[in-house]
């Protein structure tokens, strides 16, 4: 039978069995432990959870730059690291990563002639170095040196380099950290502009839990593993919790409280193995 739905996307991005080791010598740790997720294409997802819970991590394995990846990770459509993927992604990191001792307009020139080289594109770089520096509201200090502005400032700055380019992909490692409460609300405003006027999918992280509820989809984090993929709608009324924040907590304490129960399980079934074993030793 046909069948007339339209047919959804492929997603941004896919993980399976998804598992990431760090640290060097002869016991790396697992930060991330066989965890299955998508991000849909054209949305806004938050990867929320505590600090340490493996979020960067996560991120840096989408862009390519974690090493020790191992398990299914698929991209736009391509292997994670895929060469092709690099003018198509765009990555801010925790700490903004631009030069001090050049102004806003001259560090954006300086990444948009990396990115898209050669006189002929010299008026194409003009024009997305201008949308860059608007997008991020930073044109009335375009001329001034990045070194003397101040810190959401500079994240703002390296979130504008990441831009050029248009990227289908924007992955942002916690964008709002130190940001007043006027700068994170517009730049979650530019995050909603971005994925309803050019249709780009936005991973952002975050440990604030009241940015959740700015996502279209959530992925909740805890110890390197995946606590919810879910809407935060979804989220609080399957929780049946007023917030994204409780309903996380929730879950929380739900995961503990199976945790428990399966090492008592164990512990008992252990306990019973030894008091069988010592059974059959004292009837020899
Ligand atoms: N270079 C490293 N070597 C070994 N372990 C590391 C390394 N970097 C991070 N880790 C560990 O990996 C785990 C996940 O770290 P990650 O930075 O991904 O967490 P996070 O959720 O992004 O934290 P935060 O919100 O504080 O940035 C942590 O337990 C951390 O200690």
């Amino acid at each position: 039978m046909m069948n007339n739905q339209p047919e959804e996307p492929p997603p941004a991005v896919h993980a399976h069995g998804l598992t990431v080791r760090r640290g060097t010598g002869r016991h790396p740790r697992t930060v991330l432990d066989g965890i299955g997720f998508d991000v849909p294409r054209g949305r806004i997802t938050g990867l929320l959870g505590p600090s340490g819970c493996g979020k960067s991590t996560l991120m840096r394995a989408v862009v390519g730059t974690q090493a020790h990846v191992t398990g299914t990770l698929d991209v736009l459509g391509r292997p994670a690291g895929h060469p092709e993927l690099r003018s198509r992604i765009g990555y801010v990191t925790q700490a903004p990563s631009v030069y001090d001792d050049l102004t806003v307009r001259q560090n954006l020139d300086y990444f948009a002639a990396v990115l898209d080289p050669g006189r002929a594109a010299a008026e194409r770089r003009r024009a997305a170095v201008e949308q860059a520096i608007t997008d991020v509201d930073l044109t009335t200090r375009a001329t001034a040196l990045a070194g003397n502005l101040s810190g959401g400032q500079r994240s703002r700055v390296s979130l504008a380099v990441a831009l050029l380019g248009t990227p289908e992909l924007l992955v942002l490692d916690e964008p709002t950290v130190g940001l007043d409460p006027v700068l994170r609300r517009d730049l979650w405003n530019l995050f909603h502009d971005l994925t309803a006027r050019r249709g780009t999918t936005v991973l952002v992280s975050s440990h604030v839990m009241d940015e959740a509820e700015r996502c279209h989809d959530l992925l909740l984090m805890r110890d390197g593993r995946i606590l919810a993929q879910d809407t935060p709608e979804a989220l609080r009324t399957r929780t049946a919790s007023a917030t994204v924040e409780e309903g996380f907590l929730r879950l929380v304490d739900e995961a503990n409280a199976n945790a428990n129960a399966n090492a008592n399980a164990n512990a008992n079934v252990n306990t019973n193995a030894r008091a069988e074993d010592l059974t059959r030793e004292t009837q020899r």
